[in-house]
């Protein structure tokens, strides 16, 4: 049977999806011709923002390889744009004069760019941007020119400003409406990204409306209609997209915004299809690829002559893609009379929640500052749960911590959960995928399901899915992984950098290695903090801003805002006087908790942040560290001095671990354990560090972990002194120091370097010398961080005045 012939107007995005689809149904169905207008291969566009940003470039980006289509049998021909339809003859005319029948005719001409009607909108260095074409005028730009206008405060005129700024540019954003992206955003969002903008180097002009271009052949500024002026010498129109319609409707097909399809993707014209952004379905006209994609699929398997449901439409989320900004928003975004909110604000940490339910279901999310729950809620969102039985607590949190992304989080994911929003591909999926085809990679999940092919936000999500289902056989963990998403530079490149450059300080790393986003995030400033403090031993000035929240406030935050305060007890040995103070400051300060905690101290919890310089003076006792990456706790059992079975006096020595240790920055925190024989009642077994007394000496574990990944420790040496302990803890731990990423604990430091390696290098007594003299240099630099708060003014001021606390309305 001869093959039917297929012709697609358009080469992008969602018109070469559906070929992909047919090519999946039916290989043989047809002969494939396509026009494009562009002079490349199908491109991923949405990625554009990231070329412009500097994190990919245009050849990694093309999706459909010129291989690709010859692979297929698909004659393609670029740079060439159909002017021309005979709908009476079935035949579509090139501007190059070609004519090429069809069976069966796709219009996937996608929108432009809508430049506002204004006098001078046609002079040099006025662009939209929708291709590589205004890609590469921006970027060519920015090497001559220094000030660029963005007009338009969305999706669009944001991405391109981050890009700009990456470029070198100084950047004014001209919106016109009193927020930004106000078709995502409600207030309060568009304020904190606002803030968050501002602070990545960002101008706003906000309210303003552009009334003219100015300059003589060249842009030169911009004049608005309240007669203020700017200098610009590059404008980027920003305001919008207009579906490409013309072609359709001159050759007598029912356009309207768009062009009008049906649930099938059927034109008013028989064998005319339309799919993507040129398509209006249901009157409304997607500009995001989640439903065009959809699209693509029930036009597909129309084609192919396949039962289908037919397309009903789609609700979208949308995210930005600006480094250093998490937002989610779906749905409606503001109340009306008929509508009930949730919102939950934490100004301290920047996050911000809203859910908006109408007749007990959620109607709109708005997610800033941490959009972990989107999936969750979206899934409730589209399929219409019924709300009413949940709290509003679990209609945000989701799982009993609601802690950090990881293996938790996926094996609290439901299967139909939704992980790429762009491409509609379900947890289930990924982790069938992976099973059934032995995947070991995000790409290869990519290229088998198509989830992170689109925007790529849900990459890592892929990768936690990854792990999740393989374990150890995950290949991704070997390869290189950048810090953060600011730089691609991973840990030990930046470290070196830092190294071989002198690089003193956060704020000189992130400009010198050329971070993308100048403030960096909260990823990479706590650990570019913590590894020059590593490098620079006594020499480097803490940055205590770049500090997580809790070892930036010395305390602990809690569910409700307030905090908890831990002092210190060596050894886990306290006195009378201690136990009296603790008392008087629990019934002074209406303490609502006082707790033993598991690592042998006595907790105060509920403590209001403007309280805390007062308790911990009243306390007059030392910092416990019970919230930092460094020593946390040395356990101890009685031992020797009261203990019948007590070989060691394992209190004295953990005390002494304690008193050399306390307040040393690690890569995570660090617990210790000293038992004085082999019944081990201080569980030594399960610490970074744990010591067990046996008859005429000690058994040093490593790497053990009560926690989430539980681990038993490694034996790793007998010696016979208390001072062979601490020399070669102190070594191990110096060990750890210089070599661990940020934020990994012993034991996956010892499962991914190996422990006879570690033994090995640690057996040398001039290196373990070496570690130690760094290690001890390194101690002389840490000042008692609560006297500091109490004695200083500046920091009562800076970090313990009264602000508002998270609410839930
Ligand atoms: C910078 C940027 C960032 C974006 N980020 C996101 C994002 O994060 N998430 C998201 O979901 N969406 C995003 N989008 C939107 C997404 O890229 C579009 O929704 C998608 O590309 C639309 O696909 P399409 O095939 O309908 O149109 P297009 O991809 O625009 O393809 C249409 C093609 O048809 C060609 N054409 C037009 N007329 C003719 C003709 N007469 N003859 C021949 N060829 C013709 C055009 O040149 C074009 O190549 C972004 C868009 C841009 C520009
Ligand atoms: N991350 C993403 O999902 C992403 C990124 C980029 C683009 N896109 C898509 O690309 C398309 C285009 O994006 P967009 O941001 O241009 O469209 P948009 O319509 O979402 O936003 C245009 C913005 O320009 C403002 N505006 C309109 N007229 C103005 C004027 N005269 N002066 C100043 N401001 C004015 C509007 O108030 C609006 O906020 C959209 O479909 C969008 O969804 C998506
Ligand atoms: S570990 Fe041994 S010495 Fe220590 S308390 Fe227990 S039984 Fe006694
Ligand atoms: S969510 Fe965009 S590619 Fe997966």
């Amino acid at each position: 049977m001869s093959k039917k012939k297929l012709v697609m107007i358009g080469n992008g995005m969602a018109g070469v999806r559906t070929v992909e689809e047919i090519l999946k149904l039916a290989p043989e169905a047809f002969q494939i011709t396509i026009f494009g207008h562009e002079s490349h291969p199908n491109y991923n566009r949405i990625q554009l923002s990231t070329v412009l940003q500097g994190d990919t470039t245009v050849e990694d980006i093309i999706m459909n390889s010129w291989e690709w289509y010859k692979e297929n049998e698909i004659e393609l021909f670029t740079g060439e744009a159909i002017v021309a339809i005979d709908t009476n003859k079935k035949e579509v005319i090139s501007d190059k004069g070609r004519i090429v029948a069809y069976d069966e005719l796709i219009i996937a001409t996608g929108s432009s760019s809508f430049i506002l009607p204004i006098p001078g909108a046609d002079k040099q260095g006025v662009t939209g941007f929708r291709d590589i074409q205004d890609c590469e005028t921006m970027i060519k730009s920015s090497k001559l020119y220094k000030k660029a206008a963005v007009i338009g405060g969305g999706l669009l005129g944001l991405e391109a400003a981050r890009g700009l700024l990456n470029l070198g540019m100084e950047v004014d954003v001209i919106h016109l409406m009193p927020d930004l992206m106000e078709r995502q955003l409600d207030s309060t969002a568009s304020k904190m990204l606002k803030d968050e903008l501002e602070a990545q180097g960002m101008n706003f002009i906000m309210e303003k409306q552009t009334a003219e271009i100015i300059g003589e052949d060249r842009v030169t500024g911009l004049r608005f209609t309240d007669g203020t002026e700017i200098e610009a010498d590059l404008v980027v129109m920003a305001v919008g997209i207009r579906s490409n319609t013309s072609v359709a409707k001159e050759s007598g097909i029912y356009v309207n915004r768009g062009i009008v399809v049906n649930d099938f993707m059927e034109t008013s014209v028989p064998n005319i299809f339309a799919v993507g952004e040129c398509a209006e379905h249901r009157e409304l006209v997607y500009g995001l690829v989640a439903p065009l994609y959809e699209q693509g699929k029930v036009l597909a398997a129309t084609l192919c002559g396949v039962e289908t449901k037919p397309y009903e439409g789609s609700i979208v989320g949308t995210g930005l893609k600006v480094s250093g900004v998490d937002l989610f928003s779906a749905g409606e975004i503001e109340d009306d009379k008929h509508t009930k909110s949730i919102k939950v604000h934490n100004e301290f940490d920047g996050v911000y929640k809203k859910i908006v339910i109408r007749d007990n279901r959620i109607s709109g999310i708005v997610l800033y500052g941490d959009t972990k729950d989107s999936s969750r809620l979206f899934k409730m969102l589209v399929n219409k749960e019924d709300v009413s039985g949940m709290t509003s607590v679990s209609i945000l949190e989701s799982g009993c911590c609601g802690g950090a992304a990881g293996s938790n989080d996926i094996a609290s994911m439901a299967d139909d959960e939704i992980v790429c929003g762009c491409n509609g591909v379900s947890k289930g999926t990924i982790v069938q995928a992976i099973q059934t085809k032995e995947l070991t990679s995000v790409d290869e999940v990519g290229a088998c399901t198509n989830a992170g092919r689109s925007c790529g936000r849900c990459k890592s999500q892929i990768a936690d899915i990854l792990a999740y289902t393989l374990g150890d056989k995950f290949k991704e963990a070997d390869k290189k992984i950048a810090l953060c998403g600011c730089t691609t530079l991973s840990r030990d490149e930046v470290v070196a950098e830092i190294k071989e450059k002198g690089l003193t300080s956060v704020k000189e790393v992130m400009n010198v290695l050329g971070w993308q986003q100048e403030e960096g995030c909260t990823k990479c400033r706590p650990a570019v903090n913590y590894y020059l403090g590593m490098i620079h031993q006594d020499q480097y000035k803490d940055d205590r801003d770049s500090r997580l929240v809790n070892e930036k406030m010395h305390a602990n935050i809690q569910k409700d805002g307030t905090y908890s305060v831990i002092p210190r007890m060596y050894g886990g040995v306290t006195s009378a006087e201690d136990l009296k103070k603790i008392a008087e400051v629990a019934e002074k300060y209406d303490v609502p908790l006082v707790k033993l905690t598991g690592g042998q101290r006595i907790g105060l919890y509920g403590i209001k942040k403007e309280d805390l310089p007062a308790v911990w003076e009243d306390l007059g006792m030392d910092s416990g560290y019970a919230y930092g990456k460094t020593l946390r706790t040395v356990k101890t059992c009685v031992g020797a001095k009261f203990c019948r079975y007590g070989t060691q006096d394992s209190m004295g020595l953990g005390i002494e671990l304690e008193k050399k240790f306390e307040r040393l920055d690690t890569p995570h925190k660090v617990k210790m354990g000293v038992s004085a024989c082999p019944r081990n009642c201080a569980e030594a077994g399960i610490k970074d560090f744990g010591v067990v007394g046996i008859d005429g000496g000690w058994e040093i574990y490593v790497a053990g972990n009560g926690g989430t990944d539980l681990r038993a420790g490694d034996l790793f040496a007998t010696v016979k002194t208390k001072e062979e302990v601490i020399e070669l803890i102190g070594a191990f731990m110096q060990y750890y120091r210089e070599t661990a990423n940020y934020l990994e604990r012993t034991s996956k430091w010892v499962e991914r370097v190996g422990l006879d390696h570690v033994k090995e290098f640690l057996a040398d007594e001039k290196t373990r010398k070496a570690l130690n003299e760094r290690l001890d240099k390194t101690l002389l630099k840490y000042n008692e961080p609560w006297s500091e708060a109490i004695e200083k003014k500046e920091i009562q001021e800076k970090y313990y005045q009264k602000r508002e606390v998270p609410v839930l309305v």
